[in-house]
């Protein structure tokens, strides 16, 4: 009995071992397959996909126009697409999709009628009036003034800015619509201005980088920065407002970033956004320097002609902005506007400009320690130095 027992347990055993074996043998096979070509093909490289591929996670099937594989890239090509949102760290292991214009998919779009254009007083051709696709992005990072800065923009006359985020260059949107819903999506232009679209996804979504540079290569960018620990104070703001929104209870900046019970800061919370090395030199890589210009956000705070005149010389149009257009408002604590055209005064919206958890001087202090080393980094990478804790 004992021995039909022990027959049957090795019996089993090796059963399990052909199987384990087989499905290894198929696996290494369909590998070999996709990636032995890709690897051999191109590190870092473009390649071009003939024919359709469709992904099943989104809502309309998307072409395939070319596949970005990473210069670390090893290992099997395990999907074409993914609806995963991939940010820094995750790279490596995969390709991206990447959409190149063709034939018209470019061209100015006509208006919705009912969209308002906001220099109409100078339009002669009304037939000029067409959304463009942007020639500058503000890429980010998220709270660092994005909104502030592209409405002060918009008071130059060359500029037109688009006044939600399409986020379009990000997996969420990108896997779904092509260039041209994009370009649809742009505000009311003319021939002559230069429509410019922030979504702070896109910098630290490092595959949006790539398809920026495909729909565009002389695109004009734009990355604003600040005071990582500001910048982690507002986004807290932001968390506790939304919270209270729901009718949550939120929790303090202090708990939410720092392990009371370790003694440690919660690393990947504060350094998702807040370390800008990472996401910069991923920029750098894909778009050359002189292309990008890093836009001081504490001083769109305190002087923000100052900035704005940098990117009106950056976009090589005429020093327009002036002091006239901006006015402190002691009431909202910010700079606001003086819109020339009508007289009016008009500030940022409630959710711009909220008021920050009392947080005591010694855990600022802390905090500001503990990112010491990534903004030295940052520093070095950029060959400028910020006013920073
Ligand atoms: N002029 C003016 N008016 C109001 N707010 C101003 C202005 N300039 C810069 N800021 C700062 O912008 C912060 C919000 O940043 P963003 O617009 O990038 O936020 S978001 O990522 O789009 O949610 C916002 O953060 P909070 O103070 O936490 O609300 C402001 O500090």
């Amino acid at each position: 009995m004992r021995h039909y027992v022990r027959l049957q347990v090795s019996s089993l055993v090796t059963l399990c071992l052909c199987l384990v074996l087989t499905s290894a043998l198929l696996t290494s096979l369909l590998t070999m397959r996709f990636s032995a070509p890709l690897e051999r093909m191109a590190r870092g490289m473009l390649l071009p996909i003939k024919g359709e591929v469709t992904s099943s996670g989104s809502r309309h099937d998307a072409r395939v126009e070319s596949l970005y594989v990473e210069p670390h890239f090893s290992g099997e090509f395990r999907k074409i697409m993914t609806s995963q949102p991939r940010t820094a760290g995750q790279e490596g292991n995969r390709s991206v999709l990447i959409r190149h214009p063709k034939k018209n998919d470019l061209d100015p779009q006509p208006v919705k009628p009912r969209k308002r254009f906001p220099h109409a007083g100078n339009v002669t051709d009304e037939d000029q009036i067409l959304s463009r696709a942007p020639k500058c992005i503000l890429m980010g990072f998220a709270k660092c003034g994005t909104s502030a800065l592209l409405e002060f923009l918009d008071l130059h006359p060359k500029i037109i800015s688009l006044d939600w985020e399409p986020d379009y260059f990000c997996d969420r949107m990108y896997q779904k619509y092509d260039l041209k819903w994009y370009v649809k999506r742009m505000p009311p232009s003319l021939p002559d201005q230069i429509t410019i679209e922030k979504s702070p996804c896109y910098i630290v979504e490092h595959d949006a980088h790539h398809r920026i540079h495909a729909f565009n290569s002389s695109l004009k960018v734009l990355v604003l920065v600040r005071d990582p620990v500001t910048r982690l104070m507002s986004e807290h703001a932001h968390y506790a407002s939304c919270q209270r929104y729901w009718g949550k209870t939120t929790q303090s900046f202090e708990n939410r970033f720092y392990n009371n019970f370790t003694g440690q800061f919660k690393t990947e919370m504060i350094l998702k956004v807040g370390d800008y090395t990472p996401h910069f030199q991923h920029l750098l890589q894909v778009f050359p320097r002189d292309q990008i210009l890093i836009v001081d956000g504490d001083k769109l705070i305190t002087n923000p002609l100052s900035q704005l005149s940098r990117i009106e010389t950056f976009l090589g149009l005429q020093h327009e902005i002036s002091r006239e257009d901006l006015y402190f408002d002691r009431e909202k604590g910010f700079y606001c506007m003086h819109l020339r055209q009508t007289g009016e005064r008009r500030c940022m919206g409630k959710s711009k400009g909220r008021q920050h958890e009392q947080v005591n001087d010694q855990f600022k202090k802390k905090l500001a320690n503990f990112l010491k080393p990534y903004k030295e980094k940052f520093f070095e990478l950029v060959g400028d130095k910020f006013n920073w804790m």
